[in-house]
C-alpha cells in the first residue's frame, strides 16, 4: 500500500500537448494532482485528450509545455521508473503470433519485477489456454491477457485506455471486477479511461473529467458528490443564488429550472429544494457546459490540497 507520505501519483502543472506545429491542441493548461492509491476514472468525449494524457504519463510522448510528474518523477525517467508503470493501450495490444504462455515468458525476460506465479494464476482464473495463439483469442480474452501482462510487472501504477470497450456487458463486469481485485492485491494506483460512466461509477474513487483539452473538474468522488447538488428553483431563482454557489448546468422545464450546482449543499443554505446528484449527472453537467461554451475551465478540487 502507498504510504501517507508517498508522492502524488500525478501532478500536472500547465500541461499542454500540441501534435505538430499546426496540429491539434490535444491538451491545454492542464493542472491537477492525484494522491497515490486511487482508482482514477478519466472521462470525456471523443477527442478530449484522454489517450494523450495517458501517453504522456507513460512517457510515450513529450509535453509541448508545462510538466507532468508520475509517481514523483518525470515519466519514463529511467528503466526503473518505467517498470513502476504498466500501460494497456486502447486496443489491448498483444502479439498475435505468440501463444499466451510465450507472452508470459517474454514478460519475464523484459521486466525485472515480473511475478510469474501471479501471471500463471491469473491466466488460469481467466480460463485462458497457455498454448493458444493470442491472435486467435476473443476481444475479452485479449483484454484479460493484456491485463495479466501489465499486472505481473507488479507496477505501482496501471494505466488503462478504454480497456473494456470491446467487451460485452457481462464480460465487462467480470473484467472490471478482476481489475479492481488486481489493483487492490498489488496495492497500486490505476487510471481507467472510459466513455462508460457505469464502469467508472463501479470501480473509481477519483475522477478527472476532460473535455476540449482541459480538465473540467477533478477530485475524490465522495468529495465531488458532497460538494455538488441538483437544485430545482423558479426560473428567475438561479440569479439570486448566494455568492460561492456556482451553476454548472441548467435545464429549463416549464416554470422551473433544474440545475447542477457546486457549493451551497449544506442543509438550509439555499431557499430552494436541493437533492444529491449522481456521478453521471455531475459528469454530464460538466461535459454539457464544455460543449456549450466550447471552452473548458480549469477547476481542481481543493479537497486534496486541503487534506495535505
Ligand atoms: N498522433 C496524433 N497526431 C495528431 N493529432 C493527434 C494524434 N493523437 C491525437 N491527436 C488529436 O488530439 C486530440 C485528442 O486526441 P486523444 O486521442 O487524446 O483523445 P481521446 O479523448 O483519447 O479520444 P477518444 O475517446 O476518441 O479515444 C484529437 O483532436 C486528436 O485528433
Amino acid at each position: 500500500m502507498p504510504h501517507a507520505d508517498s508522492p502524488p501519483v500525478f501532478h500536472a502543472t500547465g500541461l499542454a500537448k500540441k501534435y505538430g506545429r499546426r496540429g491539434e491542441q490535444a491538451l491545454a493548461d492542464v493542472n491537477f494532482t492525484v494522491p497515490a492509491g486511487r482508482i482514477i476514472g478519466l472521462v470525456g468525449p471523443n477527442g478530449a485528450g484522454k489517450s494523450t494524457l495517458l501517453q504522456l504519463a507513460c512517457g510515450l510522448i513529450e509535453p509541448t509545455a508545462g510538466s507532468l510528474s508520475v509517481l514523483g518523477s518525470r515519466p519514463a525517467a529511467s528503466a526503473a521508473h518505467l517498470a513502476r508503470v504498466g500501460f494497456v493501450a486502447q486496443n489491448t495490444p498483444v502479439y498475435g503470433s505468440f501463444s499466451v504462455a510465450e507472452h508470459l515468458t517474454f514478460g519475464a525476460k523484459t521486466n525485472p519485477g515480473w511475478d510469474q506465479a501471479l501471471a500463471e494464476r491469473r491466466i488460469r482464473q481467466a480460463g485462458l489456454n497457455p498454448k493458444q495463439k493470442a491472435g486467435r483469442l476473443s476481444g475479452g480474452q485479449r483484454a484479460q491477457l493484456a491485463l495479466t501482462v501489465a499486472a505481473a510487472k507488479r507496477p505501482e501504477l496501471l494505466l488503462f485506455d478504454e480497456p473494456a470497450a470491446a467487451l460485452d456487458p457481462l464480460a465487462r463486469k467480470g473484467f472490471l471486477r478482476n481489475l479492481m481485485e488486481f489493483v487492490l492485491e498489488l496495492g497500486a494506483s490505476a487510471v481507467l479511461s472510459s466513455h462508460l460512466l457505469d464502469d467508472i461509477e463501479q470501480v473509481c474513487d477519483h475522477l478527472i473529467v476532460l473535455c476540449d483539452s482541459r480538465v473540467q473538474v477533478a477530485g475524490d468522488v465522495r468529495d465531488l458528490l458532497a460538494s455538488h447538488a441538483r437544485l430545482v428553483a423558479p426560473r428567475d431563482g438561479l440569479n439570486r443564488l448566494p455568492a460561492g454557489v456556482e451553476v454548472i448546468r441548467t435545464e429549463h422545464r416549464g416554470h422551473y429550472s433544474h440545475a447542477v450546482i457546486r457549493g451551497g449543499t449544506r442543509p438550509g443554505s439555499l431557499p430552494y429544494s436541493v437533492e444529491p446528484v449522481s456521478l453521471e449527472e455531475l459528469v454530464l453537467a460538466y461535459m454539457s457546459r464544455a460543449a456549450d461554451t466550447g471552452t473548458g475551465m480549469n477547476i481542481e478540487t481543493a479537497a486534496w490540497e486541503s487534506r495535505r
